[in-house]
């Protein structure tokens, strides 16, 4: 068996759209996948697998089966389906231009990733609508799975649950994905997901709209930055951006395109005030330059949980790019940019001729 599984990255938020709302951008994660009794194929790999691994992070990224994100959660949803470890010789190789704990969305395309090597792997034949479940078990905000796995901008929620569903909101990770996964001989069946817990909608996107992606050199992890935030807002806060959020979509889809009105509905009052402190400058990066004073802008947000900056416009790219660049330089950060397109297509399997 060989197949080739390419994920988007995310970015979530995009200003009001606090956990809800989510786009797919063009940097992709790829996993070239063998199960091959090749020369290249390991014989006495844990689990069955061995991981090799190019790209973003690689002093970081554990190439053991047991630990590493990816392949976790695909033995997650493998062991679901009473299958306890990888096909014999399976060699994973990941190709991941995706930074790491930047605000793009590298560990929703990571465990997006897993879930559908598990899928393939396993020959589970499961939907994309059954594979959300299983995200979700693991990252449980919906936007950048949904945006990994469906591709596009989308808005996304999570289903009111059944009574007898609605424990899983209490499972612990540590009982969906143990690390170390917990070998091979595990006959332990981990906690399924309920059916249908997410659900997504995909909106319309102006062609003429690019994303510039500024990337600070350095990480600021989700968990981290999801501490920060309170666990009560104040009703003016909350209609804010309601009021923002629900003019979002719109603006983002319309022809002739309204910089002013796209501007309005990216700002936000729940999340990124709260995490100015883990990103020097924040605040003032996104408040110095604005669609009258900078001509090709349409609005600027913090990509997911940060650091990385992401600004919508339609020209201009460089000199929008090199003005948030230097305000971070004013931090002594240093940053590198990228200009990305929406993935429309979302995460895909190609599968090959036996080799
Ligand atoms: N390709 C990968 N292989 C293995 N682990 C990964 C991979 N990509 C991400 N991870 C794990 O996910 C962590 C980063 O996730 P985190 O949620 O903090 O940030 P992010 O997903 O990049 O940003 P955001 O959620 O704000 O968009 C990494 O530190 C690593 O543990
Ligand atoms: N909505 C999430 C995205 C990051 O994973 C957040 O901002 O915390």
């Amino acid at each position: 068996m060989a197949f080739t599984i390419k994920v988007p990255c995310s970015s979530a938020n995009i200003g009001p759209g606090f956990d809800v709302i989510g786009l797919a951008l063009s940097i992709y994660l790829e996993l070239h996948v063998t199960t091959t009794d090749s020369a290249s194929s390991p014989s006495k790999a844990p689990l069955n697998c061995k991981i090799t691994y190019k790209g973003e992070s690689e002093d970081e990224v554990s190439l053991d089966p047991e630990v590493n994100l990816i392949t976790r959660v695909a033995l997650y949803v493998l062991r679901c389906h009473k299958q306890h470890a990888f096909p014999v010789k399976t060699h994973v190789h990941i190709k991941n231009p995706i930074p790491l704990g930047r605000g793009l969305g590298s560990s929703g395309a990571a465990v997006t990733a897993g879930v559908m090597l598990g899928n393939e792997i396993g020959g589970l034949n499961l939907s994309k609508a059954r594979m959300l479940d299983y995200c979700l078990m693991i990252e449980r905000h919906p936007d950048n799975v949904a945006a990994a796995l469906y591709g596009g901008f989308v808005g996304t929620y999570l289903n009111e649950l059944k009574p007898e569903d609605l424990a899983w909101k209490e499972i612990p990770l540590s009982e969906v994905l143990p690390a170390p996964a917990g070998g091979v001989d595990t006959g332990v069946k981990p906690p399924e997901p309920p059916l249908g817990i997410g659900h997504y909608k995909k909106f319309p996107w102006s062609p003429q709209i690019k994303a510039i992606a500024i990337i600070p050199n350095f990480e600021v992890p989700t968990a981290k930055a999801r501490e920060v935030l309170p666990q009560m807002y104040t009703r003016a806060d909350v209609i804010y951006n309601l009021q923002r959020a629900t003019l979002l979509p719109s603006a983002l889809g319309q022809d002739p395109l309204d910089p002013d009105m796209i501007y309005l509905a990216m700002q936000d009052k729940v999340h990124q005030p709260y995490r100015k402190n883990l990103i020097p400058g924040l605040t003032e990066i996104l408040n110095f330059m604005n669609p009258s004073t900078q001509p090709g802008l349409l609005g600027i947000c913090l990509s997911g949980a940060g650091p990385t900056i992401l600004a919508l416009a339609t020209t201009n790219f460089n000199e929008i790019a090199d003005r948030i660049v230097s305000q971070f330089k004013q931090h002594n950060i240093t940053c590198r940019w990228e200009v990305l397109e929406p993935a429309e297509e979302g995460a895909v399997v190609e599968r090959k001729k036996d080799v």
